[in-house]
């Protein structure tokens, strides 16, 4: 159900289930499960524990030895994969779904970025030089 191939079958598989069920929080965002950690502390651990499979993991035992043996070209191509269903879910208006989809992607992206010798602390460093300024405003700075 996670491949190319069968999208069309699984979007309506997610149109017929409708939308699931969240709990509404303050800021307008929507939390399925209550008392979750942090996302910084959950992308921290996740990219550990893919870090030491890259290093010492057998593609016997762990998911990400294996992918990480057929080669940067295959860890993308799953990446572009999870980001096609996760658009699928979000079009479907099934927010469990969603979720799911958008961790399986979260989760490609690590790999993907540790396999390159990225972490999330480049990522948290590039969010942070963006923050504050408008895209409209560094759009148009880059034309100028
Ligand atoms: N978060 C995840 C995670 N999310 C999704 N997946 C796996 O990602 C795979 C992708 O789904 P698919 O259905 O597309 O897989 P597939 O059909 O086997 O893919 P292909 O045949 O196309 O390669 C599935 O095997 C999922 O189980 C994950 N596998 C591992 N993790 C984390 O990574 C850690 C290390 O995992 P291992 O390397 O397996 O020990 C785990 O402890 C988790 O924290």
């Amino acid at each position: 159900m996670r491949h190319l191939l069968p999208i069309a079958r699984r979007a309506a598989l997610l149109c017929r289930d409708g939308a699931a069920n969240g709990r509404i929080m303050s800021s307008g965002t929507t939390s399925l499960t209550p008392d979750t950690p942090p996302i910084g502390a959950a992308l921290s651990r996740l990219e550990a524990t893919v870090r030491e499979r890259l290093d010492s993991g057998t593609a016997a035992s762990s998911y990400v030895a294996s992918l990480a043996a057929k080669g940067p070209a295959k860890i993308a191509q799953k990446l572009g994969e999870e980001a096609v269903e996760t658009v699928i879910a979000a079009l479907a208006e099934d927010r469990t779904a969603l979720a799911g989809e958008a961790t399986d992607l979260v989760f490609h992206l690590t790999v993907l970025l540790a396999e390159r010798g990225l972490g999330w602390d480049a990522i948290a460093a590039e969010l942070d030089r963006r923050d504050g300024v408008s895209g409209h405003a560094e759009k148009a700075a880059r034309q100028s």
